[in-house]
């Protein structure tokens, strides 16, 4: 029987405790959100695995795995859902001022590439806007260095485009690849991957959890029987911390993200503030900082080219959304004048 964790070691820390009342604790519970289903939370807390009913001030969505509510043990409610200190999101469909959160109180995220074709420097740079959008400190895992000539070369490209980013190369199949992540799985630690298809992420999950992850499914039994301390979306790592592998996560494609492009692409969004215009485009206007510092070769034109790609791709995605708002907020300005037409008002 796996002994009851403590809140320590499920991710509690003073920023939680900072935002509860002593008082509030001689009746409710701190719980670690594990599952979310329509009506209903699955939880750890300090006595086992539970399941919550939601209060009705407080939607399914607004909740995400990985998040910390308060629990009301006499009613069996979520009382109420503590701040989160980091988060992963994309943007709501039609609506790209609301967030739709994926997973929450994340302490790494590991973006994982291969050593092959897979390599893409445009997408291993939305992944970090994507992790600065939601204050998730990123990390580069290099994989199938076994299988290739110069891995160097790639942790150098991984360098160029992330300077400040931890970064580390392994051979995912063999056993030292959970040691080279162990920094960031100590206990308490919660951590996720991101990644395209086939890079390793599930032979890497598999290795740090020891649990069997490549089918994607964990065995019904393993919830009901030892493994209480193991729910199905979040993941219990042998000495310590946490892996959230939730379907949202593994479905997050590129093109949801949002914000967090001027801290993935630091260095050139700061030169943009020296730009003469305002609204420079960073093109062949006179006095533009970021064009003098490539033609310097102070920074590399084609992360320059990148980052004004992504900046567009931005603006035309929320332009759109609020295009699409105000045409549905039009829409239903109609429907109801066409109503009280009908009602004779
Ligand atoms: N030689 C070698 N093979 C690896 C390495 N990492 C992953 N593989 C193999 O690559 C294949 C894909 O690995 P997965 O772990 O399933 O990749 P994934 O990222 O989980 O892919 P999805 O489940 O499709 O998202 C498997 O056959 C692995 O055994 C590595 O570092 N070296
Ligand atoms: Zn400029």
């Amino acid at each position: 029987m796996t002994p009851h964790p403590t809140l320590a070691s499920l991710g509690w820390t003073p920023e939680f405790q900072r935002q509860i009342d002593p008082s509030e604790l001689e009746t409710l519970t701190p719980a670690r959100v594990t599952g979310v289903h329509r009506a209903r939370l699955s939880v750890l807390t300090e006595d086992g695995a539970a399941e919550l009913t939601l209060p009705p001030d407080l939607p399914a969505g607004d909740v995400a795995v990985g998040d910390w509510v308060l629990a009301d043990p006499a009613t069996g409610r979520a009382a109420r859902l503590l701040d989160r200190h980091s988060r992963i999101f994309r943007r709501a469909a039609g609506d790209a001022s609301r967030e739709q959160l994926i997973v929450a109180n994340v302490d790494a995220v590991f973006i994982t590439t291969s050593c092959s074709e897979e390599f893409n420097e445009a997408r291993l740079e939305r992944y970090l806007a994507l992790c600065h959008a939601g204050g998730v400190p990123p990390v580069f895992v290099l994989t199938k260095i076994d299988r290739c000539e110069d891995p160097d070369a790639y942790m150098d490209r991984l360098r160029a485009i992330g300077p400040k980013v931890p970064a580390v190369a392994v051979n995912a199949k063999s056993a030292d690849a959970v040691g080279a992540l162990g920094p960031w799985c100590g206990p308490g630690q919660t951590v996720a991957f991101l990644g395209m298809s086939g890079v390793g992420k599930s032979t890497l999950a598999s290795a740090l959890t020891g649990l069997a992850l490549e089918t994607g499914e964990v065995r019904e039994d393993d919830m009901k029987g030892h493994h209480t301390t193991t729910a199905r979306e979040m993941l219990a790592i042998p000495g310590g911390g946490w892996l959230i592998d939730t379907p949202g996560m593994r479905e997050l494609r590129l093109t949801d993200m949002a914000e967090g492009i001027d801290e993935a692409f630091a260095e050139i969004a700061g030169l943009a503030a020296d730009c003469r215009f305002r609204d420079c485009t960073h093109g062949p206007e006179p006095g533009c900082a970021v064009q003098a510092a490539v033609k310097a070769g102070q920074i590399d034109a084609g992360r320059v080219e990148r980052w004004k790609k992504l900046r567009s791709e931005d603006a035309e995605h929320t332009a759109s959304a609020l295009d699409r708002k105000r045409k549905g907020k039009s829409l239903s300005k109609l429907v109801k004048q066409a109503k009280r037409i009908k009602r004779g008002g």
